[in-house]
Parts: structure tokens; C-alpha cells; sequence
């Protein structure tokens, strides 16, 4: 059955959606930008951006083909001379967590900006369920607003504080709707994100690195975080990691991104509760490593 909303992606520049357009330009800002303002106006360019990515993701007239979530053909995206995603295939179906792995440069941030919705300069076909949410490894607050205005940001109707006090509570900060961004830990602040990608009811949540800058303790309480909150909504979840333990643990599907298309696809195949010691657990993770070209022996040895 062809998709009822479809969306090819085939030219320079993406005509599609207005607000892709604008959020695109916001995400490519020259990296040359005025010493002087450069911290201030990251975050507020960071925090606005995340707010555009929301409305793009919103607004953006596209969906899932055939129950999938994500359906990608023939993904092609090239900055200058340097190709980074080269004829990339990729389907997620609904309510899947997929996890995806592949080295430094290697082009993840580059697909989940595709997916967002941010990115138009790419050829292939790129099909994404409409309702879509993007979590980054900075939570992207807005510094001049409470808690709670973060969350519904952007967001329109009468009930929208109570569905941003429901989001925050979910995520375990019922109390906190009136704090400022500055008042929270790392992990509040990372909740506070996950309570607005929540917050819009998303079929597809994406997550670049969502817990690389947590300590190891407030981690372990953020993957049981995510893993309630799937179970509970049931999105698909597109994870982007550096870990590749944090990928076994979380998903049931495990890509690797190796020169622009993706070099391993592997279910996860095992039995929960997932343990590190669980000798499943420990040949996937030497499938994976050995795929990223990391020496476990060596590695060790350091
Ligand atoms: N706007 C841009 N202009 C030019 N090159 C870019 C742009 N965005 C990304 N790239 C290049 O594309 C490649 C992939 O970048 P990307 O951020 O997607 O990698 P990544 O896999 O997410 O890396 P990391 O794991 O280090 O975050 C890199 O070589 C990067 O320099």
C-alpha cells in the first residue's frame, strides 16, 4: 500500500516545509560567528533551534509508510566533497527501539538532523512518521523560562499546562514545573527535555547521545527512565549512542553506521533483564566493537 503521506526528498534544498527551511538555517550557523557572543547566542540559537525542531517535527507533512516509523531508501548526503550518508537504507517500525552505533564522524547526528526535519540537502527517499520528538545531548532549555513553560514550548491549547505538569511528573519532577533551567542538575535538566519530546506524544522519539554528558549513577536511573517510559507510550525510538554496552542494554535492534550506510543490523538477542555478564550479552558486544574497529584486548591493555 503506497503511504498516505509521502515525502521525497530529492533536491538540494528542501522546498517542502517552510519551517524545515528556517530551522535548517538555524542548525547551519558559519562556524566563524562573533567570539564575543558566541556563548550566549549558541544556547539561545541551540535552545530556539530545539524549539523549531519540535514545531518542524509537528508540521512536517510526512508518515510512516506501511506501519513503519522510519522508512529510508537510497539516502544520499554530501557536504561538499565529502559524502558522509551514501545510498543509506533504513526502515524502524513502529514502537521498535533501535540503537545506532558507528565512529566519530561517521554521520549519525547527520541522520537524526535528516529525520528531524532540519537538513534538506540530501537526495533519497526519507519517510518518517509525522508525530516526531528530538532529544540532544544538551537539554537546550531556554534560560529565561521556568520548567514547565519549556516543556509546552511551542505548544498551543487550553489543557497544555496540565500536559506539561503530566510530562514533568512522568519523568519525576512533579514539583519543579516553577524552577528555573539554572537551578537544575545535568539529569533534571536532560528530564525536563525527555518531558518535552513526551509531552507532544511522539511516534518517533530520536536521542543523539541523550545521556553522553551524565555521570555513570545518574545514567543507570535515566536508562530505566527511558525504558519506563517506552514501555508506558511505546514510540519508536531511534538511539544514538557511543556506547556500546548503553545499546545492548536499551534496544532491541542494533545499528552500526560504517561509510555513509549501515554495515550491521542485529537484534538484540538477550534474555532479560539484560546483564553486562550474561555471555549473549558479551559476544554482541564483541560483534559490535569488532565492527567499529575497536581492539577490545588492546584497548585494555591501556
Ligand atoms: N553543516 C556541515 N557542514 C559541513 N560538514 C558537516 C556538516 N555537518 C556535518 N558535517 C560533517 O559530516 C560528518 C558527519 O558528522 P556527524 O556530526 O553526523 O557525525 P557523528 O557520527 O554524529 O559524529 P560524533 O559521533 O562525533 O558526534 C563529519 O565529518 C562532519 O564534519
Amino acid at each position: 500500500m503506497a503511504p498516505r503521506l509521502r515525502r521525497n526528498l530529492s533536491t538540494d534544498t528542501d522546498t517542502n516545509t517552510t519551517a524545515a527551511a528556517t530551522a535548517v538555517a538555524t542548525l547551519e550557523r558559519p562556524a566563524t560567528a562573533d567570539a564575543q557572543h558566541t556563548a550566549d547566542a549558541q544556547h539561545t540559537a541551540d535552545a530556539q533551534h530545539t524549539a523549531d525542531a519540535q514545531h518542524t517535527a509537528e508540521t512536517a507533512e510526512t508518515r510512516g509508510a506501511d506501519g513503519a516509523a522510519i522508512r529510508i531508501r537510497g539516502l544520499r548526503r554530501t557536504f561538499g566533497n565529502h559524502t558522509v550518508l551514501d545510498g543509506l537504507d533504513l526502515t524502524v517500525a513502529s514502537g521498535e527501539f533501535v540503537a545506532l552505533l558507528g565512529r566519530s564522524g561517521s554521520g549519525k547526528s547527520t541522520l537524526i538532523r535528516i529525520l528531524g526535519g532540519f537538513d534538506g540537502g540530501i537526495s533519497g527517499e526519507v519517510l518518517a512518521t509525522r508525530q516526531r520528538s528530538v532529544v540532544f545531548q544538551e537539554a537546550r532549555l531556554l534560560p529565561w523560562t521556568r520548567t514547565l513553560a519549556n516543556v509546552t514550548i511551542g505548544l498551543s491549547g487550553r489543557d497544555v499546562a496540565e500536559r506539561g505538569r503530566v510530562a514533568l511528573a512522568e519523568v519525576g519532577l512533579a514539583g519543579r514545573e516553577r524552577s528555573w533551567p539554572v537551578a537544575l542538575s545535568g539529569g533534571e535538566a536532560q528530564r525536563v527535555a525527555l518531558a518535552r519530546a513526551l509531552v507532544r506524544e511522539p511516534d518517533l522519539v530520536m536521542l543523539d547521545e541523550p545521556f553522553g554528558a551524565l555521570d555513570a549513577l545518574t545514567r543507570i536511573r535515566m536508562h530505566a527512565l527511558l525504558q519506563q517510559l517506552c514501555r508506558r507510550h511505546r514510540p519508536a525510538v531511534l538511539f544514538v549512542t557511543h556506547d556500546v554496552d548503553e545499546a545492548i542494554l536499551l534496544a532491541d535492534r542494533v545499528l552500526v553506521l560504517t561509510e555513509g550506510r549501515l554495515s550491521l543490523d542485529v537484534p538484540v538477542d538477550v534474555a532479560s533483564p539484560r546483564r553486562r555478564t550474561d555471555p549473549a550479552f558479551d559476544r554482541l558486544r564483541s560483534t559490535l566493537l569488532a565492527e567499529l574497529g575497536v581492539d577490545e584486548l588492546a584497548e585494555g591493555d591501556h
